[in-house]
């Protein structure tokens, strides 16, 4: 694939456009004008005759002036042929039925060149042999996608200035462009001022302009210029299609799961370790999905205690149980299960304290443990209990290598019992959504603006995902897990599960079974943000005083902030200023 600007740049030099036509011209210019545009504009069609025609004439001019140099024309062909067969030169072409139709190309070509030195152009059958090769190597040429879609692309840049000032983006350039296997794509220079958010906001009118379906248009920020980005065209989906899960890649927690794959055919890696996953979408959008391909690897991981909730009576889960340790399917059940981990948690800090470490290393002897979730706002609902636990758990978990992985339809501060396990998710997936404003509320705020366009996501296992390395918005398809892969591979990993580490075990064991919420330690962020705002002057306090004091993000200070507010424990003094 080569950079089309730098290419089009040159040719452009070489063959500068035929002139406009002005409206007085005589007749005979303005459709001699008219004629040469249209073999401009078609030049690419053309060009099995033109490269005839050109044959012809230098065959005639070389015969007339030397006949004798028809060795050194056909050495030079056969050269020129090996180096387009065996590198593809000039023309950089990397596949291999391109390299083989350039040899033969110009063999033919400079085969017919020496005959025609020598014997003259005119003697038969040498016009027969060059019409019926034009035609014949013509046809390849014609019907050959990619040169098809570079001519597209062509117009498409010559019309870019035009169809950039009429959607509201006059200035923005495109550098270069590359066809590529599922479409194109421009790398463009914005108008100083101009952001990508102000090319975000118009896909549609571009897709408008361009003439492509709906959804065509993609926008991804340069990482090294605000000035610059990057738009692809799809002229197909790459994810029109269900794509088969290959069966589990990771072996520990600490290899990143391959959730699915980007459109440019890139897998989709995903670290677990150490993190809690929010996998969001409306119904029937593919959560279930992911979270099969999520427990898919994470059974096949040593050193992983799996858990499970699932509100819907197991509908999800249980397909798994054979690798699941526990599966709560009851609002008790799942209060007691979220009680345990937070015991397990407790114990864990208490040993990771005395023997000065501070992380958990998980090991197929002290494994981490992950609790999988299905419908989270089913368990805010129905067991009010245990969201506590399932904070504490959020809050703490991650250094102690008990982590969370949540679904669910709509993260709103009530479905997640309050936004402190909200804002401590950071993996986010964010599948197909019924509203925009959804968009902020799976992934975060501001990503709707910035191009998560997750409304516009058309099939079932389509989403976006934002994690580390992964912070642009680039569309991607989850594996699909059929139901009867589920139980082969539930099956199939079933005796290999680890059992939890005796320190944990043993926590469980002696906790006691009264469900109690967890105590509110002073070391507790929450609490220590309530106390800062009870104790705050009467100017109130400021967010980065707030993130200092109690040590977390500034989402989960704005989200406790939201929430306190609107249960009247917390009010804005100014602008930016709070106390309780
Ligand atoms: N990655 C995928 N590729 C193709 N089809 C998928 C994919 N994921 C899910 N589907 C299909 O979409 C449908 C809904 O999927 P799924 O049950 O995972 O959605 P959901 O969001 O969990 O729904 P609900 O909210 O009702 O639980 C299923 O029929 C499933 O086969």
């Amino acid at each position: 694939m080569r950079a089309y600007g730098r290419r089009h740049r040159r040719w452009s030099r070489r063959n500068p456009q035929p002139l406009l036509l002005v409206p007085d011209e005589p007749l005979l210019i303005v459709g001699l004008a008219a004629i040469g545009r249209a073999l401009f504009r078609y030049r690419s069609g053309l060009a099995p005759f033109s490269s005839g025609l050109a044959l012809a004439v230098t065959g005639r001019l070389l015969h007339h002036t030397h006949t004798d140099a028809w060795p050194v024309v056909a050495v030079v062909t056969a050269l020129a042929a090996l180096a387009a067969g065996l590198r593809g030169m000039p023309w950089g072409l990397a596949r291999a039925e391109e390299r083989v139709y350039a040899a033969t190309a110009s063999a033919v070509a400079g085969g017919w060149l020496a005959a025609a030195t020598a014997l003259g152009p005119g003697r038969p059958p040498l016009p027969t042999v060059l019409l019926v090769s034009v035609v014949a190597l013509g046809i390849p040429w014609w019907t050959h996608r990619r040169r098809r879609a570079r001519v597209r692309v062509d117009r498409v840049i010559h019309a870019w200035p035009n169809i950039a000032d009429t959607i509201g983006l006059d200035g923005a350039r495109v550098m270069s462009a590359v066809v590529d296997t599922w479409g194109w794509r421009a790398r463009m220079k914005l108008r100083p001022g101009q952001s990508v958010e102000d090319v975000v906001s118009r896909v549609p009118a571009i897709e408008s302009a361009l003439g492509t379906r709906p959804g065509a248009v993609r926008v991804e920020q340069d990482p090294s210029h605000a000035g610059r980005c990057t738009m692809r065209v799809l002229a197909v989906d790459p994810h029109a299609g269900a794509i088969p899960w290959p069966g589990p890649t990771a072996r520990s927690l600490a290899d990143p799961i391959e959730l699915g794959v980007f459109e440019d055919a890139t897998p989709v890696r995903v670290p677990l370790l150490r993190r809690h996953a929010l996998i969001g979408g409306t119904t029937d959008s593919g959560k279930s999905g992911v979270l099969n391909v999520v427990l898919g690897n994470l059974a096949a991981c040593s050193g992983v205690v799996l858990w499970g909730i699932d509100l819907k009576g197991g509908m999800e889960l249980r397909p798994w149980a054979p690798c699941l340790a526990r599966l709560a399917t009851t609002p008790d059940e799942a209060t007691r299960l979220l009680a345990d981990a937070v015991a397990v948690l407790d114990a864990r800090a208490h040993a990771a304290g005395h023997e000065n470490t501070r992380v958990w290393e998980p090991t197929p002897a002290a494994p981490a443990l992950v609790i999988v979730i299905d419908e989270y706002a089913e368990l805010a609902d129905t067991a009010p209990a245990a969201v506590p636990y399932a904070e504490s758990v959020a809050r703490r978990g991650r250094a102690l290598a008990v982590d969370l992985l949540v679904a669910t339809q709509r993260p709103t501060q009530k479905a997640m019992g309050g936004g402190a396990l909200r804002s401590q998710m950071s993996v986010r997936v964010c599948l197909r959504v019924r509203e925009r404003r959804d968009v902020d509320l799976v992934l975060d705020k501001g990503m709707l603006a910035a191009g998560w366009h997750a409304h516009t996501l058309d099939a079932p296992g389509k989403f976006y995902v934002l994690a580390d390395g992964h912070s642009q918005p680039r569309r991607a398809r989850a594996f699909l897990v059929t139901d009867d892969l589920v139980r082969a591979t539930a099956a199939r990993y079933a005796d290999q599960r680890p059992d939890l580490d005796p320190l944990s075990q043993a926590a469980i064991e002696n906790e006691p079974r009264a469900i109690d919420p967890p105590p509110k330690t002073a070391d507790d962020p929450e609490q220590v943000l309530l106390t800062l705002l009870a104790e705050a002057p009467n100017d109130g306090l400021t967010i980065p005083e707030l993130i200092d004091a109690t040590g977390m993000r500034r989402t989960w200070i704005y989200d406790r902030l939201q929430a306190l507010a609107a249960a009247g424990s917390a009010r804005q003094v100014t602008r930016g200023r709070w106390r309780a």
